[in-house]
């Protein structure tokens, strides 16, 4: 990567004069990082995921992540409980629908969200959750975007406790993959963690129906999108249904890899970066014949926090592109683009 310096009236200011322009060539596959050094105390062997971190998001918007040091037995325990989950009766999960819940805490019906706006619903149903805060929380009861309790189900046994530990078990991760995309823009390490002290961590347990037979073409699993926030952790059982769109236009399947998770670039770090990363498209399909688990975990940072391109990421040549807002307000106006039952569009 080039790093320039220009001279600017608050001083010298560094930029990445790489990896901006469309000139790139189109990537054909998903690069796998080991992310075991950032539990590490060697500095040169976390720089080095840093650079592995750096070239995958500037590139690709993708990454595998091995070594992510979250245990496979809380993992193996949130697939079983959302099997448990999907398999109650509708109405039972309809009971603690996310309409309910200000903060999309809750359960999402089959074809309840259109996530590509050409398509016509999503052939998944989930479940979502995010940081458990009492309802006097200082936050919640300000009203503050993102601040919630989570919505649970009743009678269910053995769902809160795996959900909770997995959720907490993936964000010490996202602390170290923020901790690498510091090291990715030659930031101090450490600079994003006084921001997620309290993050937007919104996770959820996706159902997908097999649709091996469904000829519609305009409702599949997920419609083509890219994701809010920061960046996303997934973890998907071993059915194969995500894929990627490169610069070419051609989608690369990202097939599952047994004890890795797959991590993204979000819309709100492409901006944070000017675009420096990207914020890659994808979709899935589940064509397996075989009902398809996974768990996407949206990791943001604090919602009154102020996304404002990095210094490092802008110059006089290369202005920046966006305008500083909050995380809540951005996250709030994407959550209203895509579910009509918050904006009473309902198509
Ligand atoms: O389940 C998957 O493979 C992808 C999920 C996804 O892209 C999302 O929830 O944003
Ligand atoms: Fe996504």
């Amino acid at each position: 990567m080039g790093e320039s310096t220009v001279m600017t009236g608050n001083g010298p200011r560094a930029f990445f004069s790489g990896g901006l322009e469309a000139s790139q060539p189109a990537f054909d596959s998903i690069p796998v990082i080991d992310f075991g050094p950032m539990r590490g105390d060697d500095p040169a062997a976390r720089n080095a995921v840093g650079e592995a971190v750096r070239n995958a998001c500037t590139q690709v918007g993708f990454f595998y992540a091995r070594n992510h040091g979250v245990p496979q037995a809380i993992i193996d325990a949130t697939f079983d409980a959302a099997h448990r989950f999907f398999d109650l009766p509708l109405d039972r999960k309809q009971a603690i629908s996310v309409e309910k819940s200000d903060a999309m805490r809750g359960y999402t019906p089959l074809l309840g969200e259109n996530t590509d706006p050409e398509n016509k619903g999503d052939l998944h149903e989930g479940f979502d959750l995010a940081l458990d805060l009492p309802a006097d929380d200082p936050d919640v009861a300000a009203g503050v975007f993102g601040y919630a309790p989570n919505q649970w189900p009743d009678g269910l046994d053995d769902f809160r406790e795996p959900l909770t530990a997995y959720h907490g078990a993936a964000r010490a991760f996202g602390e170290r993959v923020f901790r690498a995309f510091a090291l990715a823009l030659e930031l101090p390490e450490d600079f994003f963690l006084p921001k997620i002290t309290k993050p937007m961590a919104h996770m959820r347990v996706l159902h997908y129906p097999d649709q091996s037979t469904a000829t519609e073409e305009k409702q599949i699993g997920i419609g083509a999108h890219s994701d809010y926030e920061c960046f996303t952790i997934l973890c998907t059982d071993d059915k194969p249904a995500l894929q990627v769109l490169n610069s070419a236009g051609e989608w690369i399947q990202a097939p599952p890899i047994p004890g890795a998770f797959i991590v993204n670039v979000g819309d709100m770090m492409a901006r944070w970066t000017n675009d420096y990363f990207q914020s890659t498209l994808h979709r899935a399909i589940n064509q397996t014949g075989k009902r398809r688990y996974s768990i996407p975990f949206f990791f943001g940072v604090n919602s009154r926090e102020t996304i404002e391109v990095l210094p490092s990421c802008q110059s006089q040549e290369r202005p920046a592109k966006y305008a500083p807002i909050t995380a809540g307000d951005y996250i709030r106006s994407r959550f209203d683009d895509t579910y009509a039952h918050r904006t009473g569009d309902e198509a």
